[in-house]
Formats: C-alpha cells, structure tokens, sequence
C-alpha cells in the first residue's frame, strides 16, 4: 500500500451508488481518490471516470484491481456481483468496502468469508453505513450505558417511497430488511435464531403480485424480540425509524424532527424521500472511516461474520415468507478471526 499519499480506490459499480460514493471520494472525504472505475456499461464507467482528475475507466473488475495504482476497492455492483468482484480483491490482498449486502445468500457469502480466513486476516468491511447514523450511534451508546435495563423489544420501520421495477416479494426482505437484521444485531449485541413473516392484504400501492407491505419478527438469542414493518411503496417518503424497549424505558430514533415549522396554520417538517438524503452523513463517515482505517491497516466495520449472519437471517426470512411459519437461522460456529 502507498502509505505515504493519499489511498488509491477502485470503484466497482457506477450506478447510483458506486457514483455518490465516488463524488464522496473525490469531494468529500479526505486521504483518498478515485483511480480507477469500473462498470460493465462501458458507457457509465467512461462518464463517471470522466468527472474525476486522472481516474481510468474499464469494464472488468479483475483487470482494473490488477493495475499498479490501486490500494483498495469498493464494490457498488448488484449484491449477484459481490462475490466474484470481493474474491478478486482478495486474490491482490486488498482491502474492500463492498456495498449491502455481502452477498445475496448464506453460501455465497460462507465462501467469502472462508477466503478471507485463507488470507489470515480481515480485509472486508460491509456497507451496514446505519452503524455510522448519528442517531443510531446515539442509540447504542445509551444502551450501552445500561440507563434502561434489559432491552426487551425493537420496534423498526422501514418505507420506502418506490420500489425498482425489478423487485421481488423475497427483495423486501434481502435488500431491504437487510438493515434491520444488521441494526438488530448490533445495537442488541444478540445473534437472530429465528425469523417469522406475516403480510396483510398488499397495498393498492405496490406493483400486483408484490407482497408489499410485510411484518417481520426476529427472535434472538438474548431473549429479545425485533419486529419490521417494511413497505417499499409507501408513496410519501423515506422512513427509517427504530424504538427500543427496556426493562426501565423506551428510547427512539428517526422522526425527522430536525427542522419544525409553524407556518399558514400547518406544523411540521419535511419527510427525506430516499436513502441519499436520509443517510447522507453516515455514507459520508463510513467511506471517511473505512479511508482512515484502511490506511492505517485496520478494518473496524462490519466485516465478512455480519454480511454471512445477515445473508443467513434474511435467506430464513424469505424462507418464512415462501413457506409460512417460524424459520430458525442456522449460523456456522464464529470462526477466531472475527471472535
Ligand atoms: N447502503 C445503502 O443504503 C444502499 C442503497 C442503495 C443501494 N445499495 C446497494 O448498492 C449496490 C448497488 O446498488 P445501486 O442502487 O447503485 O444499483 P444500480 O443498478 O444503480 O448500479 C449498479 C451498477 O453496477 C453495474 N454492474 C452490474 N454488474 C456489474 C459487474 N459484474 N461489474 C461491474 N459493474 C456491474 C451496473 O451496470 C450498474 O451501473 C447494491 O448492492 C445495493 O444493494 C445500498
Ligand atoms: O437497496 C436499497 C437500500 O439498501 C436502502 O437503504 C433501502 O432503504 C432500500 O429498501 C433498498 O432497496
């Protein structure tokens, strides 16, 4: 790694993500650059290369990863496109940001995280960016003051305004209550044992077929309960609230109630209307954190266990969903490099 300057990034994906994440680099953050993007539309990697000084733009991942003047990767493709593009990181030991999720299924996502125990040690961090919204933050710091007691229930919320035309029924559940099953994770410090998924009537809202919205229970192993309500069609805007409930208080995040205003006889605020605007500032510190620890050698985030126990959650969610019924998750033995 070229120590002394700044962390030289590959961006794979140059979608809507892999291009904020690259204006992040290039504008935002400091100690890194953007050297090269790739995109299989040769078209969207030349644009999104274009806007940055001195940046390449290809269309094979492996070949980009294999230039001299690359450092570290960060994967922005569809989550079908993770492995392949983390496993080539891993083949030049470099250190990769790959966007939700790992990848899209427990299997896959075992594979990585057996390569990277190949390596002996942790060159993966997964795009859970929740863990850097200040509110969860904030959330979790007080429930680690022990102010609350035992927390006993989570209770999650998660609309989106539209799903992508091309999401599935099963898609709620891996791309979208994804979050959740890492926020549960984390803030509770729990493993998730088992997984129920109950649907009302569908919305007039979602695309027909879609089972939009669903409600999701989570069990763990600390006894407590996490429960989702997730609805990509909701139509008015982007909402991602969460309330803990302990054994002495309750504590809650996500009202947006940032700005209030009094005016023409209405109160209120404004409602973010996607997840660029929600969660602006904790993409901005993730790929700020992730560039500072990577230069330093370290990787802190959430590494290659929570992208596996995440994939596993979510593959016993869609399960529930198909099937009906309670699902336990079946998680591997936490192998040392992540105890
Ligand atoms: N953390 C979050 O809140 C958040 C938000 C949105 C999306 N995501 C995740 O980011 C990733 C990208 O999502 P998006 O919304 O930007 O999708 P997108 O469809 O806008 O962009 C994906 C891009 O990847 C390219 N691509 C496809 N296969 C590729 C391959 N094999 N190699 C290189 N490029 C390839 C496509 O041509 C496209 O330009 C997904 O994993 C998604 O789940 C995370
Ligand atoms: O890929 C996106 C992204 O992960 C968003 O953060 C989430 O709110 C959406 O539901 C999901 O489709």
């Amino acid at each position: 790694m070229n120590r002394s300057g700044p962390l030289r990034i590959a961006v794979i994906g140059a979608g809507r993500m892999g291009a904020d994440h690259v204006r992040r680099i290039d504008r935002v953050v400091s100690g890194a650059r953007v050297t090269a993007v790739v995109d299989i539309d040769a078209g969207r990697a030349r644009t999104v290369a274009a806007g940055v000084d001195g940046c390449t733009a290809h269309t094979d991942p492996a070949a980009a990863m294999a230039a001299a003047d690359v450092d570290a990767v960060l994967v922005a493709s569809p989550g079908p496109a993770h492995e392949a593009a983390v496993l080539a990181a891993f083949e030049h030991d470099l250190p990769v940001l790959c966007e939700k999720p790992l990848t899209p299924d427990a299997a896959s996502a075992l594979r990585v995280m057996e390569a990277e125990q190949a390596l002996g040690h942790r060159r993966v961090q997964v795009g859970f960016m929740r863990r850097y919204d200040a509110e969860y933050v904030q959330l979790k710091a007080l429930l680690g003051t022990g102010r609350l007691g035992r927390p006993l229930m989570l209770h999650n919320r998660h609309r989106n305004v539209a799903g992508p035309s091309f999401f599935t029924s099963s898609m709620l559940i891996s791309d979208s209550v994804a979050h959740e099953v890492d926020a549960t994770r984390w803030l509770l410090g729990h493993e998730i044992t088992a997984v129920t998924v109950l649907r009302p009537t569908p919305s007039e809202g979602a695309p027909v077929g879609l089972a939009d919205p669903q409600f999701v229970v989570l069990e763990t192993d600390g006894g407590a309960l996490s429960d989702v309500e997730i609805f990509v069609n909701c139509g008015f805007g982007y909402q991602v609230q969460a309330e803990v409930v302990c054994e002495r208080g309750t504590a809650r995040i996500g009202d947006g109630h940032a700005l209030v205003t009094n005016v023409a006889g209405h109160w209120g605020g404004t409602i973010a209307q996607d997840w660029t605007d929600r969660f602006a500032q904790a993409y901005d510190d993730e790929v700020r954190t992730w560039v500072d620890t990577t230069r330093r050698g370290e990787v802190t985030g959430p590494g290659a266990w929570d992208g596996y126990a995440a994939a596993a959650v979510c593959e016993a969610g869609v399960r529930a969903l198909e099937e009906g019924g309670r699902v336990e998750v079946d998680l591997v033995e936490k192998p040392a490099l992540y105890r």
